[in-house]
């Protein structure tokens, strides 16, 4: 789990590496230029493209100086800098990588104003003119060259961070800020670049380590965490010996409506694929022959007209509600009578999650510790209108803190919020996954996972992990621009497999 921290605990993890590991500020600036170098080469690595490294005179500006100095050692033979004096504040970093720069032969250009410049001519812009020093909105020259450079259209490669974001907070549509195609950024991925307002300041994103203090970080203790493969290995385990269906748990999907079985098939296929020892489905009449011949492995309750079947409550160890479901009257009864009968923590998805939102009484009675898998628009059916999705991580936190349960906010980066606070971002899943039916075979996979009893917390993590893992197993190797929900449900057991292995 990698913990992301804010601008000014990014700092202060710094400044104790700096005087724990030890190693001199000067050092660290080296060291996180020659990360900057490796993956700008890497991705850029032709040296007779011409370079234009914009510095500012801070740190950021330092790094820019020495990436500067690394590119030229490299081979480019075109690298020009620019430095801008806004302000007569300099770094002490950035006058060594100055004096150090002035005895190579590359040329630095520095310019008072931004009316000084013309148009740039290079065909890469290295953004080096502000990182995560940035206290307060970009105005003056430095707002009237960051629209100057997004005007020239160029490519444009930051680092750290596209000067004029941050990491953190609210991004303001109306804020200036230098458009990157990519920002290779330091130790972390700032925790805006999870944030789908993002896409329109940083195109793609490349965290690099420079060897921050890991003790350091962890204790710093912060609400944000990014989930990284070796935690869902320390998740998952392996199956016993002698075990039966019986150790791995009765999973109950309740789901589908005349018109919406497919939503129950998708949901109910993924538990039993994703590992539940036996998984029911509580389904309208209608679709039992479908259900039978999707899967037989499956067992059918059957839903006839506004009766309520009788169910033995106690026999299943989970249930997954929602998907298709429906939010008729009948659908109501149903889900009043699982939260009566049924304490156990459960997974609550698409239409059960719009009667909790209309039906506020039901609220009081939904078991503690259960689990809501909404997308942004349910989140905000449940829980209000959102302007931002900062203030959407906000209510996470704190209505996973307030209810008791644990929030699966659905987006590229999926967010789990549970109840002591934290937020989880998963990075696995592509957009290939992006159709209808994928959040029904999410809500399967994590209903499984709770069926074979990880707790509620290991079933929301691995589950996110996974189900993106499966679809990115499918999509990426092959290039694949759509992978669909039935595919994915069908490779959650490989996938899981290689994690495990
Ligand atoms: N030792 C360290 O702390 C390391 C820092 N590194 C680099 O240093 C950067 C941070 O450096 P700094 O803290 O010097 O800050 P920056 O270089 O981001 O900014 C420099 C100064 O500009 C001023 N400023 C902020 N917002 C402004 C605005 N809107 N208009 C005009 N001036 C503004 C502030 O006084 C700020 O200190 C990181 O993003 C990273 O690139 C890396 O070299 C790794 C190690
Ligand atoms: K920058």
């Amino acid at each position: 789990m990698q913990p992301l921290l804010t601008a000014s605990q990014i700092h202060e993890a710094d400044t104790y590496t700096i005087s724990h590991e030890p190693i001199s500020s000067i050092d660290l600036m080296e060291r996180a230029a020659k990360a900057f170098e490796q993956v700008f080469t890497a991705r850029y690595g032709d040296i007779e493209k011409s370079i234009a490294i914009y510095c500012g005179t801070g740190n950021n500006g330092g790094d820019g100086l020495a990436i500067a100095r690394l590119l030229t050692d490299y081979g480019f033979e075109k690298v020009d800098v620019k430095i801008a004096r806004f302000s007569e504040k300099t770094s002490v970093d950035f006058n060594t990588n100055l004096e150090r720069l002035q005895q190579t032969g590359v040329i630095i250009k520095e310019f008072k104003s931004t009316a000084e410049l013309i148009i740039e001519p290079a065909d890469i812009i290295i953004d080096a003119l502000l990182g995560n020093g940035l206290n307060k909105p970009l105005t003056g020259e430095y707002a009237q060259l960051g629209q100057q450079i997004n005007s020239w259209g160029k490519t444009v490669v930051a680092v750290d961070v596209p000067t004029g974001f941050y990491g953190e907070g609210e991004i303001e549509e109306v804020a200036v800020v230098i458009k990157a195609d990519l920002a290779i950024t330091f130790q972390q991925p700032k925790i805006n670049f999870l944030l789908p307002e993002s896409k329109y300041a940083v195109k793609n994103w490349v965290a690099v380590g420079i060897g921050i203090n890991k003790t350091y970080t962890q204790q710093l203790n912060s609400p944000y965490q990014y989930l990284e493969e070796a935690d869902i290995k320390q998740i998952l385990e392996p199956r016993e010996r002698f075990s039966n269906k019986g150790t791995y748990g009765h999973a109950l999907i309740v789901a589908g409506h005349a018109e919406t079985m497919g939503a129950a098939l998708l949901c109910s296929s993924a538990c039993a694929q994703a590992g539940a020892g036996l998984t029911t489905a509580c389904i309208p009449q209608s679709g039992l022959v479908a259900l039978n011949s999707y899967m037989p492995e499956i067992m059918a309750i059957v839903r006839e007209g506004e009766t309520i079947p009788e169910i033995d409550w106690a026999k299943f160890s989970t249930m997954g509600i929602g998907p298709g479901l429906g939010k008729d009257d009948n659908a109501l009864a149903l889900l009043t009578e699982i939260f009566t009968n049924y304490t156990r923590p459960v997974v609550i998805d698409a239409d059960a999650l719009n009667l909790l939102a209309t039906y506020k009484q039901l609220w009081a009675c939904l078991p503690k510790g259960s689990i809501l898998t909404p997308h942004m628009k349910e989140f905000d059916r449940l829980f209000g209108e959102h302007k931002t999705w900062w203030q959407r991580l906000q209510t996470a936190q704190q209505k996973a803190k307030e209810l008791e349960i644990y929030i699966v906010l659905k987006n590229d980066y999926t967010i789990v919020a549970s109840p002591d606070e934290k937020l989880y971002f998963n990075a696995t899943s592509n957009a290939a996954m992006a159709s209808g039916g994928m959040g029904d075979v999410l809500t399967g996979v994590i209903t499984a996972l709770l069926a074979q009893q990880y707790s509620a917390l290991e079933a929301c993590l691995a589950g996110v992990y996974l189900h993106g893992k499966a679809g990115d197993d499918l999509a990426l190797p092959n290039k694949l621009t759509v992978v669909l929900p039935g595919r994915v449900a069908a490779q959650v057991a490989a996938s899981m497999a290689g994690l495990m292995a």
